[in-house]
């Protein structure tokens, strides 16, 4: 079919915010939780349960994936109640990533220990996203990894998907170096399975920067909440004892950078946006929006675990380094084309290698609105003009779609192209989205 005959793709438009907002919004469970969670369920001593985890593409993605290498994983009384026994790890099988982060990179290490080769593939915008670090890795352990393309040359490394990882059974572990200055998640994929690997695992970073630490204290935490010994006491190091990984029935907090674009609302239009669940103490990137919105002009409240944050419709510019929090950046982003004043984000020159390459994506978008942003080495220069309704392109990124609703909640005549998108975290965006709107009225 030619292009002239091509359907336009359906877009979603984004409801404008007619009234200050007073919403409370029960977000689900946290998908880089649910993800580790699953990984170190299926490779337990016994059988273990997650309860409240994401049911999203991700999270199923990661689940077909564990059941194809071999663990049973069954739904409980509601679909977020997740019973995983774990079996033998088993080859001779695929995994689909999707666009999963999590599951490209957590799963190749896991797929070590299998008895057979594990062939992996995911979406087209899956196959540019950076994986050689961790296969690399994987290769210094001494497991082969090779392209399955006919005709490439089986010494080759891959650099991104396809690969196969040739399982043999058990991982003999080590010392390996690893760049992770395109991605946490490579840290955080050898880390989860190391502790099944013969010798355990001493990996150093060997990158100019690293992004995302929390999400690499996240792996750890989790790691040492099922009784495997971490040694992270040096920077840019880390050592995981072998030993058993202990079965667990666990709670997953909400998912806090899920909640960023409906408490970002709140500024957005004015009002107040409260979520539900908000934890104390956690490892999540997302703890930072609560004060990042404060510094734009909100105010916020935590009380009995509910985060409360309310705004005049008024948002101030921001400098900010997110080099902690990268999955943030398109929720402040959008707020920052609605500010006042300029903004700065910085520090996430590895958004080039996300779901699109978001920092062009953004700068493409805002600028499409009558805004402008301009891409730097390692962020973007925000610098607020009245904007105008057009379709908004989403380039299969859930992010994008959802800062193009939060640029909706002001600007008539947003059309958010495949918003369904968003079902890679959040299934149910657009009925939240009316929802917070729609308790306003
Ligand atoms: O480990 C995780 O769960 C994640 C780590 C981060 O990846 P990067 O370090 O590639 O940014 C984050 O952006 C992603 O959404 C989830
Ligand atoms: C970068 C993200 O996802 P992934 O886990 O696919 O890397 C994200 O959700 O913002």
């Amino acid at each position: 079919m030619t292009s002239s005959t091509t359907a336009p793709a359906p877009t979603w438009e984004a409801p404008l915010a007619g009234a200050p907002l007073d919403a409370t919004v029960e977000i689900p469970g946290s998908k880089s939780l649910t993800n580790r969670l699953l990984v170190l369920a299926a490779l337990a001593d016994g059988p273990g349960t997650l309860r409240g985890a994401l049911r999203s593409r991700d999270a199923d993605l990661m689940i077909r994936a564990l059941r194809a290498l071999g663990a049973r994983v069954e739904e409980g009384d509601q679909p977020s109640t997740l019973h995983v026994t774990p079996g033998p790890v088993t080859g001779d099988t695929e995994v689909d990533t999707g666009l999963a982060g999590t599951v490209m990179r957590f799963l190749p290490p896991f797929a070590a220990l299998a008895d057979g080769p594990v062939r992996f593939d995911g979406d087209a915008e899956a196959r540019v996203r950076p994986m050689l670090p961790v296969l690399a890795a994987l290769r210094t352990l001494g497991i082969t990894v090779h392209d399955p393309s006919a005709g490439s040359d089986p010494a080759a490394l891959p650099s991104h998907l396809p690969f196969t990882v040739e399982g043999r059974g058990s991982v003999p572990g080590g010392a390996v170096d690893v760049d992770a200055s395109e991605s946490s998640q490579f840290v955080s994929g050898l880390l989860l399975a190391a502790a099944r690997f013969e010798r355990g695992l001493s990996l150093r970073h060997i990158g100019a920067t690293l992004p995302s630490l929390p999400h690499i204290e996240m792996t750890v935490a989790t790691l040492r909440d099922v009784g495997v010994v971490v040694d992270d006491s040096r920077d840019g190091m880390w050592d995981v004892s072998p030993g058993p990984i202990a079965a667990r029935d666990v709670r997953v907090e909400p998912d806090l950078s899920n909640a960023a674009p409906f408490l970002a609302s709140a500024l957005a239009a004015g009002g107040t946006v409260r979520v539900p669940g908000w934890p104390t103490l956690t490892t999540q990137p997302g703890a930072l929006v609560p004060e990042l919105l404060e510094r734009m002009g909100g105010t916020y409240t935590l009380a009995d675990g509910v985060l409360s944050v309310t705004g005049t419709g008024q948002v101030h510019g921001i400098d900010v380094d997110l080099r902690a929090a990268g999955e943030l950046a398109p929720t402040f982003a959008a707020l920052a084309a609605l500010a006042d004043s300029p903004s700065r984000l910085r520090g996430i020159a590895h958004l080039r290698g996300h779901e699109t390459d978001r920092l062009a994506a953004l700068a493409r978008e805002i600028t499409r609105l009558g805004g402008r942003a301009e891409e730097t080495r390692d962020g973007l220069v925000i610098t607020p003009r009245p904007l105008h309704g057009d379709v908004v392109r989403t380039y299969a990124d859930h992010r994008m779609a959802t800062s193009a609703a939060l640029l909706g909640l002001r600007v008539p005549g947003v059309l958010v192209e495949n918003v369904g998108t968003t079902a890679k975290t959040l299934p149910d965006f657009t009925g939240m989205w009316l929802g917070m709107l729609g308790a306003a009225a």
